[in-house]
């Protein structure tokens, strides 16, 4: 399967490049950074540190949706949105792991879908996607006597928050308490807020250092405590989800899919 990667000099994009060169089954299609990146006209392998892979950097993403089986998006809400309108002209799969998406951003991805397959996830790993089935399991179980508060750390360069996966771990939570995002979530606290209202979904948000990417779902009541901690240390674990989504695209109907398609976990 021919795989291309948009934003492949970025953080995401040069595992995703290795991850592809190792991966039995995927070859490298070629990659974009925008106009007047350094990286335009590099050799992708050497780009990441490898033998040289003979596709180089584009600014071109028509062309490279137009060569690719799939293209792997882990760039920037507006780039990723004309990206998912390439892939779907070119009928090409596309597999997002941007995050920052807005809710209408995410519903014309929905659309875009019904031309060809896209994965959208805001956390490709499998430990992670695991940690999104038991939230949601914990909090059904646990009921709103538990107090759930998410705390995510990431590293300094981090431009969005809270990050995509904290907020999968607030719609998790609130899926198991039956009861909407948006209604029960306390993105921040500051001053004097008053006491905790029963039933509310709070977020905290750490940025620094190198870390790649922490989370920590806390359900407190009196007397007892329970954390659902998932830590990641190495990008490798998103870029292999990335590369696996990829790869199950293939022959796949258009539609709107999640790593939990992906990774056949069932949702009870
Ligand atoms: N779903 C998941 O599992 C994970 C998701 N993420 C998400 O992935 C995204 C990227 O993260 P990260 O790699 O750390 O960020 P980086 O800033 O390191 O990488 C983004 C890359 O995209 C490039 N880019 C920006 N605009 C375009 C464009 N129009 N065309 C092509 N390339 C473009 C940037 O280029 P330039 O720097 O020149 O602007 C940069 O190289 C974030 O939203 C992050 O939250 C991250 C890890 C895991
Ligand atoms: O920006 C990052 O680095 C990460 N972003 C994703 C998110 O916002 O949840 C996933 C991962 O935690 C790393």
């Amino acid at each position: 399967m021919k795989i291309g990667i948009v934003g492949c000099a970025g953080r995401m994009g040069q595992m995703l490049v290795r991850e592809v060169l190792k991966t039995d089954g995927a070859e490298l299609a070629g990659g974009t950074e925008p106009e007047g990146s350094p990286a335009i006209g590099r050799d992708l392998g050497a780009l990441v540190g490898a033998e040289d892979a003979g596709v180089t950097v584009s600014a071109d993403p028509k062309a490279l949706f137009q060569a690719a089986d799939a293209v792997i998006d882990f760039t920037r809400p507006e780039p990723t949105m004309r990206h998912a309108e390439l892939a779907a002209e070119a009928g090409t799969a596309l597999i997002i792991g941007t995050t920052g998406l807005s809710a209408e951003q995410e519903a014309e991805i929905g659309r875009l879908g019904e031309k060809t397959p896209i994965v959208l996830a805001p956390n490709m790993s499998v430990g992670v996607n695991l940690l999104f089935a038991l939230t949601r399991k914990v909090a059904a179980t646990l009921g709103i006597d538990y107090d759930i508060e998410i705390v995510e750390m990431h590293h300094r360069h981090k431009v969005d928050a809270p990050s995509g996966t904290a907020l999968g771990l607030g719609r998790a939570a609130a899926a198991g308490r039956g009861v909407a995002l948006d209604e029960a979530a306390v993105w921040a606290r500051e001053g004097h807020t008053g006491p905790r209202q029963a039933g509310d979904i709070g977020f905290a948000t750490l940025r620094g250092g190198d870390v790649v990417g922490d989370h920590t779902v806390v359900f407190a009541a009196d007397g007892e405590r329970v954390e659902l901690t998932h830590k990641a240390s190495d990008r490798t674990v998103f870029a292999k989800g990335a590369v696996r989504a990829a790869l199950w695209c293939d022959g796949r109907a258009p539609g709107k899919y999640s790593m939990f398609d992906v990774l056949g976990l069932a949702v009870d």
